[in-house]
């Protein structure tokens, strides 16, 4: 072998051995590829396991908190039409009764029960556990627990009494965590059960005139997702629905003093039926869906905000994936109109006081 010939199939070997350690960036990259189309695979398959069995409303026991109206009373409706025995909590008897009977045209067998309790959810623990207690003796344990006595107000941060502000949280956080409490240690015996929670789209995001009340019902959130990570292995599923604004006595209350920044913004999301809402609610948690959203501004909203919440479905946390980075984008068009709307209304303000002192 010549000098040059042996120099040549050095080089040569060299080049081999090289374009090997070239190609293994690529094999690799299609390893990793094959692992995570596996993975997927793998959670489709597993997908039924993880999704919880549908709670039968027939024959069940629903505890309903605010179920004398709005969006309780139709949770309720609906529960009954499905043949559950009802429940109704809240604080004004005359409207329990008149609630009770309206129920009780939705009758599907004569068996049917609609028990009324008046008691504040808000005030006071001993009180919730004893009225529970009651409702239990005479319907048997409670196998879905609805959550949606609340109080919306809102208004400006320094226009709102300081008082308000302890109120929503009383209402809206402690009257849920109260009834809560007091069905929990049942339901894990039992190894089975729904809670409910309602939310609000006011829960998911933050809006002008909402300083009192978003706190209340993002705080929801907080206490759902931690309870659920609690109670998953003891069967026990949790729902927190997130409404916009609906068609209900609550809502026209709160209309009379909400300001027009307010109802601007929240006119995004349009006004819906309290019986349609319902419908989404119960059907969620029924089939023990952790997040329950109304209309397709709910559904960006959800999407956006999941977080660290559990995923219910395979296909849910798919979507999530997928569609994140697109909603951030939209909601950045959202959130550039909500300021002028809000730019707007101080100018408007502004002007407006300007001409009253003139005149
Ligand atoms: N309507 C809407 O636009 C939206 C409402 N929501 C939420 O849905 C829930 C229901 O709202 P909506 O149907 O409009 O409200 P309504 O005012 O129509 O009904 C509220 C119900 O809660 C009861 N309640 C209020 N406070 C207490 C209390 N301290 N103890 C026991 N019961 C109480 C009321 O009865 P009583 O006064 O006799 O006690 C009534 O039955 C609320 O949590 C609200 O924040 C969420 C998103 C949108
Ligand atoms: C991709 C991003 C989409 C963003 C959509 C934003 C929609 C904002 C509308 C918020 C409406 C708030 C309703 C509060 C209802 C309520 O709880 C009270 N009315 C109770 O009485």
């Amino acid at each position: 072998m010549s000098s040059e010939e042996a120099l040549s199939s050095t080089f040569t070997d060299w080049l081999f051995i090289n374009s090997w350690w070239l190609l293994l960036p690529f094999i690799m990259l299609i390893v990793v590829a094959a692992f995570i189309v596996a993975f997927v695979l793998l959670l489709y398959m597993i997908s039924p396991l993880i999704s919880p069995k549908p709670l039968k409303l027939n024959g069940a026991h629903v505890v309903v908190t605010g179920g004398s109206s709005g969006i309780g009373k139709c949770i309720a409706i609906e529960c009954y039409r499905q043949g559950a025995f009802i429940t109704l909590v809240a604080r004004n008897e005359a409207k329990l009764l008149q609630a009770k009977k309206e129920l009780e045209k939705f009758a599907i067998n004569d068996k049917q029960v609609v028990l009324c309790i008046s008691v504040d959810v808000s005030s006071d623990y001993s009180q919730v556990e004893s009225v529970i207690k009651q409702a239990q003796e005479k319907l048997g344990p409670v196998d879905m627990l609805v959550n949606c006595a609340g109080l919306a107000i809102s208004g400006k941060f320094e226009d709102m009494e300081v008082d308000r502000f302890k109120k929503l949280m009383e209402v809206n956080y402690l009257g849920s965590v109260y009834p809560t409490r007091a069905v929990i240690t049942t339901m894990k015996e039992r190894r089975m059960g729904r809670i409910l929670f309602v939310s609000s789209q006011a829960g998911q995001i933050g809006l002008f005139g909402y300083t009192a009340y978003s706190p209340s019902k993002f705080a929801l959130r907080g206490l759902a997702e931690s309870l659920q990570m609690e109670i998953k292995p003891y069967n026990i599923y949790v729902t927190v629905a997130y409404p916009p604004d609906t068609d209900t006595p609550g809502l026209a209350e709160e209309n009379k003093s909400k300001p027009l920044e307010t109802t601007l913004i929240s006119e995004t999301s349009g006004v819906c039926q309290p019986d349609q809402v319902a419908k989404i609610i119960v059907r969620d948690a029924v089939q023990g869906n952790f997040n329950c959203s109304v209309g397709p501004d709910g559904y960006m909203l959800s999407a956006l905000t999941c977080g660290m919440s559990p995923v219910t479905s395979i296909t849910e946390g798919l979507q999530q994936i997928v569609t994140m980075g697109l909603f951030r984008t939209i909601a950045l068009f959202y959130l550039g109109s909500f300021d002028s709307i809000v730019r707007r209304c101080m100018i408007q303000r502004e002007q407006s006081k300007a001409a009253d002192k003139r005149e």
